[in-house]
């Protein structure tokens, strides 16, 4: 099958082939190494390195088997968790599902995925509840660690609710629990409640579990081939492995550290497809977890072509100089839409009549890349065939290892995030959670 590729052509006015290729020759492969031999820090969180070929076929059935029951027992799924407990099924579910989804009819066999517990927003929640109302639903409840609170809450209102409109028993086989094989509130509630469970291994992070069941059991709900997914992240896997030289993993890890070092401190992740919104914001936390530790990092953002170039495409074309784009680039639109001609072409468009939506599309592209090279912004572009399982199955995986590689290039542990603790130790000193009473106390100081 064919593989997605990357173009750095368009970063080398910026900086040298030469220093990209010094920095992956003396430090990507020592980086890599790092990885696959697990001798840097954060090597107890290595578990995603080999994971897409060491998922078995009866693994991912035991999967398909549950989300097959769930299709069949509920109009609606609601898949709760935040950050890597939800980034990674949104993303892949939005590439490839049809724009309009939600806003069609659904029925048993085919429900529709919703998700909750990545937000504590009180209106979201209650409209959730509201549509929920008297519709056939069935949760999947997502936490590796079993005690984060965005997704507790909602699981607390939404298991409450199915039990009260199904009834507690039937409820039990309309909740699936992933989470650790034995600590946390979560894995304590699934036991004594008997809900059918995944384990989230100990050494997969958030960020790197969309492979796992985090992201596989919500995927296949949404009518997904996660066997696909998982052979096209096999595949990436299989050739930065046994790539001899160069390949393209290091590449772009060294490449966006050349540009970093050379003052380029933000890196945009651009699409001109919608439907790949979420995969800039799975990437986001994936490199923003990673990286941005001990006063350093890359800052991770993400635009949406050409509708950004409308409101951001002012900043990036004039702005401060302090960015590079990585553009995401999918080669073939599934579906086909031609320009009609118009006799009176009051809108001056009869010039593109007769062309495809997309070619316009890549005319943008690339006279975008043109005027922000020319502008002063370092470009790279990941060419992906189209949006598929397999090839989405390779991107993420790309992304993940290039991550690993990119943070030992930074000097930092890619694989921790201890910046998260700070919010949520002020949130529980400010709600007086027991245990907090001298978090509390400091807290209340300041205020
Ligand atoms: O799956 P959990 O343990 O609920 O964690 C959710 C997310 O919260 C974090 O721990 C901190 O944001 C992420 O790393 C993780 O993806």
């Amino acid at each position: 099958m064919e593989k997605i590729k990357l173009d750095i052509n368009s970063v080398l006015k910026f900086v040298s082939e030469k220093e990209i290729r010094q920095i992956e020759s003396e430090e990507a492969t020592k980086a890599i190494d790092m990885v696959k031999n697990g001798t840097g820090e954060g090597n107890d969180f290595l578990g995603w390195y080999d994971l897409p070929s060491r998922t078995s076929m009866k693994e991912l059935d035991e999967i398909i088997e549950v989300a097959n029951d769930l299709r069949n027992s509920c109009e609606y799924v609601v898949s709760v968790g935040i950050g890597g407990s939800y980034l990674g099924a949104k993303a892949v579910i939005e590439a490839l599902n049809n724009s309009f989804d939600a806003y069609t009819s659904t029925s048993k066999g085919a429900p529709k995925v919703l998700f909750a517990g990545q937000n504590i927003g009180e209106e979201y929640l209650a409209e959730l509840q509201e549509f929920l109302k008297d519709k056939k639903f069935g949760i999947i409840v997502i936490s590796k660690s079993g005690t984060t609170t965005e997704p507790a809450i909602a699981f607390r209102l939404l298991k409450e609710q199915l039990e009260a409109q199904a009834g507690k028993e039937a409820a039990k086989n309309l909740i699936v629990a992933i989470t650790d094989a034995k600590r946390g509130a979560l894995r304590q509630l699934a036991t004594e409640e008997s809900y059918r469970t995944f384990v989230i291994e100990d050494n997969v992070g958030g960020r790197f579990s969309v492979l796992t069941p985090v992201g596989l059991l919500p995927i296949a709900v949404a009518g997904y081939d996660i066997k696909k997914l998982v052979k096209g992240a096999a595949e990436m896997e299989k050739e930065l492995a046994n790539a001899s030289d160069s390949n393209m993993a290091e590449l772009y890890a060294s490449t966006r550290n050349a540009l970093y070092r050379a003052g380029k401190k933000t890196e945009i992740l651009v699409n001109y497809n919608p439907k790949l919104h979420f995969f800039g914001e799975w990437w986001k936390q994936l490199y923003g977890e990673s990286e941005g530790k001990d006063h350093k990092g890359i800052f991770p953002a993400a635009v949406d072509f050409s509708t950004d170039l409308h409101s951001m495409g002012q900043w990036i074309q004039d702005g401060e100089r302090t960015i590079f784009e990585t553009v995401i680039s999918v080669e073939k639109s599934k579906s086909e839409k031609l320009i009609p001609s118009d006799e009176a072409n009051l809108d001056g468009l009869n010039y593109i009549a007769g062309k495809h939506v997309d070619d316009v599309n890549k005319m943008a592209e690339l006279g975008t890349r043109i005027a922000h090279v020319d502008g002063g912004v370092p470009n790279m572009r990941i060419i992906v065939p189209e949006l598929s399982e397999e090839y989405l199955g390779q991107l993420i995986y790309f992304f993940e290892i290039s991550c690993g590689i990119s943070g030992y290039l930074l000097g930092v542990n890619p694989f921790n995030q201890p910046g998260v603790e700070a919010y949520k130790k002020n949130m529980f000193a400010l709600l007086e959670k027991p245990g907090y009473e001298e978090a509390t106390k400091e807290i209340k100081a300041k205020l």
